[in-house]
């Protein structure tokens, strides 16, 4: 969501709504949505940002520091599944969180979504970006560049499968590349 700031004020203004205070994020890159997610949590809210790439994260630390939000974000430089799987060891993570957004590699997201459901109360949010894939869910494979045609088919197969998923509500909201709103009901 790094370039769209329709997207970034829909996810303030959840994040606010639902008063979170305890969120996750997978996919930090530079921090862009993980800095609008510490400014818009409470001073004593924690947020556990997981990225493979430590660098990139720093490059945006030290907007992070001017704003004062270093202490709400617990940084895990690794894959997101093993650091998913060991907060599912702690009993006392599932249903922890009020939030999560991820916007990682979308190949995975089928794999995040089991475990982050797991790891998010009920009433609270699932953010998923990119579920539009710059329009091209809705285009034939042949009018996409083949570099997006594998990503394409994991989100066309996402789409698909959390929208029939009974354990959400869910609604695509058409900002940026597609964020797609998810809200745990059982
Ligand atoms: C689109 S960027 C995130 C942008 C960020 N959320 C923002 O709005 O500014 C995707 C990030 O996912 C990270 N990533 C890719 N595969 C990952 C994985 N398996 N586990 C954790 N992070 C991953 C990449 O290193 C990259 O920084």
């Amino acid at each position: 969501m790094s370039a769209a700031p329709d997207a970034a004020q829909l996810m303030g203004m959840l994040l606010k709504i639902v008063n979170a205070k305890k969120t996750i994020e997978i996919g930090v890159y530079t921090g862009y949505s993980l800095l609008l997610t510490a400014l818009s949590i409470p001073d004593d809210g924690k947020i556990v940002a997981i990225d493979i790439n430590r660098e990139t994260y720093e490059i945006g630390l030290p907007i992070i520091r001017k704003a004062g939000v270093e202490h709400k974000i617990d940084f895990i430089e690794s894959q997101a599944i093993p650091v998913l799987d060991k907060l599912l060891k702690n009993l006392k993570s599932e249903g922890s969180f009020d939030f999560a957004f991820v916007d990682a590699n979308k190949d995975d997201y089928m794999n995040y979504h089991e475990r982050i459901l797991k790891l998010v109360k009920v009433g609270g949010l699932i953010i998923y970006d990119n579920t539009l894939w710059r329009g091209t869910v809705a285009l034939p494979e042949e009018a996409v560049s083949e570099d997006r045609r594998d990503s394409r088919r994991s989100i066309i197969e996402f789409n698909k499968s959390i929208a029939i998923d009974h354990r959400l509500e869910i609604s695509l909201a058409p900002c940026g590349d597609g964020m797609t709103i998810c809200r745990r009901i059982c």
